[in-house]
């Protein structure tokens, strides 16, 4: 199989997933970067500043498995938080797919604490994030919005390697959720469970809940 047989479905399903998360009004404005890793440790990201509900095969760039632009197109970068698709990668060896949106909902739950975690409600849909308990108590981290990117990738490779999350999903405040799978699939699932975890957090909070 050539690269490139490889990687055309693999971009066209992320160009879908890309347009369907632009519809619901999660990367508009050219907000978030989605990426799929590659066998040989590489990936491809979106580019920076695109329009995600508009994206064509030409608006990736290719990461190599040492972290360096190994392939672009004229006039475009990586996007500006590769660091922190990189970190995932690294320490998530079995993820091959990492998406990151921003939702007004993620914006306003991310406020609904001070501290760095943020309580999940005991709903059914934790079990598509893969927590399988009866009324569990789990929490989604936080992470600080530093204009410096790899200052938040940092904080990440910190957190996690004294403790792994307990859903595979982390949230930057005031800013919005990154998530990370074994396939493609997997990931706009976890983006659209997470999405709807927050939405409840809203409401819930709107009907005094
Ligand atoms: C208006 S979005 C601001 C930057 C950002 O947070 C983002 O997710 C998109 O950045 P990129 O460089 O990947 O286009
Ligand atoms: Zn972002």
């Amino acid at each position: 199989m050539t690269t490139q047989s490889l990687t055309d479905p693999l971009l066209a399903e992320i160009i879908a997933t890309a347009r369907h998360f632009y519809y619901q009004g999660w990367m508009v404005g050219t907000a978030g970067n989605l990426s799929v890793r590659l066998p040989n440790g590489g990936f491809w990201i979106t580019a920076s500043g695109r329009s995600k509900g508009e994206l064509c095969k030409s608006d990736f760039v290719r990461i190599g498995p040492q972290g360096k632009v190994e392939h672009t197109s004229p006039g475009l970068k990586p996007s500006a938080e590769t660091a922190i698709h990189q970190v995932i990668y690294k320490l998530f060896p079995e993820a091959t797919s990492c998406y990151h949106v921003h939702s007004v909902e993620a914006n306003l739950v991310s406020r609904f604490v001070q501290g760095d975690s943020l309580p999940l409600p005991p709903l059914e849909m934790l079990k598509g994030l893969g927590v399988w308990e009866e009324n569990p108590k789990c929490s989604l981290p936080i992470f600080t919005n530093h204009l410096q990117v790899p200052r938040i990738a940092t904080e990440i490779e910190e957190r996690f390697t004294k403790a792994l999350p307990e859903v595979p999903a982390l949230l930057i405040r005031d800013h919005g959720i990154t998530v990370w799978a074994t396939s493609l699939e997997s990931a706009r699932n976890y983006i659209e469970l997470v999405e709807y975890i927050f939405r409840y957090l809203v409401a819930a909070r709107c009907a005094g809940i």
